[in-house]
């Protein structure tokens, strides 16, 4: 496997456009290839990612004994220590809908109760995020063509939930390598995730090949991948990436993912439309909890290499 770095110019959505046919198959051929793109006149405010950023430093930056208080194994569960997913990244996890409860129970937790400014943007945050993915599914329906967007944005996407990760990344002390893996290669269990990373950069896709490419911070652009969710929703039609995140300077690097997942009790089934006559089936029907606990349970201690994906669980007929 080779490791060169190659520039990709991924498509740009555009939502305050109406979605042209040209852009449609670019985007489908992305969706297919990479499973990465970006999306712009998202609504979401530029500089809220950075305030959300400099206002959570008040909570990466107590005492690990304190932010311990909020998991892996307190009741909270909220937060991942260092050294679980690798050695740089610690995060704060920001359940949907109600965003603002959620960060507000972590922070009372750990006696930050002045974080209000902090509970209010991520509900903004999360709020707008929410409105966003609800965009970008209906347009990947439309990518799969056949006026999907009509017939299954409602049936099978309205009780869609977001949740939020904050993610800190400790600056690597000692570069002596090009780049340390700030976070090793896997999938998102989600159907869809949008990303903010901050001017660093680092975020990594994968490509059929195995060369790793650079997904570049733009100003004003966020980036969406597709996740293990959709990727079988789809019948692999959609490709759930591969992607890592590497730190290359010694900087502190600090992102914001949105993860938009199907509830918990839908069993996760391609309908036959989107299936295509004559074509096969790759995916049995699964439960999506069942999955999500099937990834929780193979990750736990050692997220720094996630082997497992939607193809290990419910693919039928794997080929090696
Ligand atoms: O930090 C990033 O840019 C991406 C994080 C990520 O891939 C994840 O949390 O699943
Ligand atoms: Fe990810």
């Amino acid at each position: 496997m080779t490791k060169e770095q190659l520039p990709v110019h991924l498509p740009v959505l555009d939502l305050a456009q109406p979605v042209e046919m040209s852009f449609l198959s670019s985007l489908s051929r992305a969706c297919h290839e990479w499973g990465f793109f970006y999306v712009t006149n998202h609504g979401v405010p530029d500089d809220i990612f950075s305030t959300i950023c400099s206002l959570s430093k008040a909570i990466f930056s107590l005492p690990p004994e304190l932010k311990l208080k909020l998991g892996p194994d307190s009741g909270i569960k909220s937060y991942t220590p260092r050294f679980i997913a690798s050695p740089y990244f610690e995060s704060l996890l920001v359940s949907g809908s109600d965003f603002y409860s959620s960060a507000k129970a972590s922070s009372d937790e750990l006696g930050c109760e002045h974080l209000s400014d902090l509970c209010d943007l991520l509900q903004e945050y999360g709020t707008r995020m929410t409105v966003v993915a609800k965009k970008v599914i209906e347009v990947l329906l439309k990518v799969l063509g056949n006026e999907f967007e009509v017939k299954f944005t409602e049936p099978e996407f309205s009780h869609c939930h977001g949740y939020l990760r904050l993610i800190n990344y400790a600056s690597p002390e000692m570069v002596t390598e090009k780049e340390v893996e700030g976070l090793g290669m896997h999938t998102d269990m989600s159907c869809i995730s949008i990303v903010c990373q901050d001017e660093s950069g680092g975020l990594q896709m994968r490509s059929n090949e195995g060369n790793w490419l650079n997904v570049e911070p733009r100003k004003g652009y966020l980036v969406v991948n597709i996740g293990d969710l959709m990727q079988a929703w789809s019948n692999g039609r959609l490709r759930s990436a591969e992607h890592r995140v590497v730190l290359r300077r010694p900087v502190n690097r600090h992102s914001l993912a949105f993860f938009w997942c199907f509830e918990d009790e839908k069993v996760i089934l391609a309908p036959d439309e989107v299936v295509g006559k004559g074509n096969v089936r790759l995916y049995r029907p699964f439960l999506c909890c069942k999955y999500l606990r099937f990834r929780e349970s193979n990750e736990e201690g050692k997220f720094e290499k996630i082997a497992y994906t939607v193809n290990d669980f419910a693919r039928v007929n794997i080929q090696h």
